[in-house]
C-alpha cells in the first residue's frame, strides 16, 4: 500500500513568526498522523528553525527548489546539499519555476539529479497549461516533462521519486481539475513508468494531485486509486484547512488498511 503524502507548499508566504505559528498549529492538530505523511515546504530561511521546532514530530520538511549545483560561485543559489540535513523532499519543476524563472526541462532534469545525488526525494511537478489542454496535448506535455526528467534514471532512483500532477490552469485559481481528469492523467503517468521501469516500480510510485486543493474537495481526489496525496498551495497556509486535508488522507488510508 502506498502511504499517502500531503505536502504544503507555502510558496513565498509567511513572516518568520507566522511560519513558526503555522507549523506549531499543524503539529498540534496533525503532527502524529500515522497513516499519512505530512510535509511542510516553507521558504528557505524558515527551514532550519522549523526543523528545530518540529524535532520529534512525524512531520518532515521540503524545499521549494534547489540549485542544480552542489556548491560554488553561484550567487543567490541554495543547493540540495545545503538543505539535505534538514529536509526529506525538494520540489523540482514547479510550473511557477518553469514559467516565471525560465526553468527548462533540461534545468529541471539537472536539479532532479542534484536532489537525488544528495540523498533527498524529488517531488517532480508536471502539468499542462490551459492552451495545451484545450488543444488535446495534455498527455504529450506530461509525458514529455517526465521523459526529460526521468528517462535515463536507474530504477533505484525512480523509486525515490514523487510525481505531482499540477495542471497549470488549476493552480491558485480556485478551479481544480475534476477528480476524473486527475485520475486519467495519473493513470497515464503510472503507465509511463510501468512501460519503462516495470510494474514493481510504477506501483510503488506516489502520484499527487495539486491545483486548488481544499478541505472541501480533497476527499474526491484522494478517493482516486492512482492518486496518493496532494501538493497543496493556498490551503496549506491555514492550519485548520490543511489538517482537514491530512485527515481526509488518513481516513482513506485507514479504510484501505481495514479492507474497506
Ligand atoms: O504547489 C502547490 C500548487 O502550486 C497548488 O497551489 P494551490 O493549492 O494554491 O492551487
Amino acid at each position: 500500500m502506498r502511504r499517502p503524502l500531503i505536502a504544503g507548499n507555502w510558496k513565498m508566504h509567511t513572516t518568520y513568526e507566522q511560519a513558526l505559528e503555522l507549523a506549531r498549529a499543524i503539529q498540534a492538530r496533525c503532527g502524529m498522523a500515522e497513516y499519512a505523511e505530512v510535509v511542510l515546504i516553507p521558504p528557505f530561511p524558515w527551514i532550519v528553525p522549523l526543523s528545530r521546532q518540529l524535532n520529534g514530530s512525524s512531520i518532515s520538511l521540503g524545499a521549494q527548489t534547489c540549485s542544480a549545483f552542489d556548491e560554488g560561485a553561484y550567487t543567490g543559489e541554495v543547493s540540495a546539499k545545503m538543505v539535505a540535513p534538514f529536509c526529506r523532499y525538494v520540489i523540482v519543476g514547479h510550473s511557477e519555476r518553469r514559467r516565471l524563472f525560465g526553468e527548462t526541462d533540461a534545468v529541471v532534469a539537472a536539479k532532479l539529479r542534484a536532489v537525488l545525488r544528495n540523498g533527498l526525494q524529488p517531488i517532480l511537478c508536471v502539468g499542462e497549461t490551459l492552451e495545451e489542454r484545450e488543444s488535446g496535448a495534455t498527455r504529450d506535455i506530461v509525458e514529455r516533462q517526465i521523459a526529460a526528467a526521468c528517462s535515463d534514471l536507474e530504477s533505484g532512483q525512480v523509486a525515490r521519486l514523487v510525481i505531482a500532477y499540477e495542471p497549470v490552469w488549476a493552480i491558485g485559481t480556485g478551479r481544480p481539475a475534476t477528480s476524473a481528469d486527475a485520475e486519467l492523467v495519473a493513470s497515464w503517468i503510472r503507465a509511463w513508468f510501468r512501460e519503462r521501469f516495470g510494474s514493481g516500480i510504477s506501483e510503488g510510485l506516489r502520484i499527487l494531485y495539486g491545483g486548488s486543493v481544499t478541505a472541501a474537495n480533497a476527499a474526491d481526489f484522494l478517493a482516486v486509486g492512482d492518486i496518493d496525496g496532494a501538493l497543496v498551495g493556498g490551503a496549506s497556509l491555514d492550519a485548520r484547512e490543511f489538517c482537514s486535508i491530512v485527515e481526509a488522507a488518513v481516513e482513506r488510508a485507514q479504510r484501505i488498511a481495514e479492507g474497506g
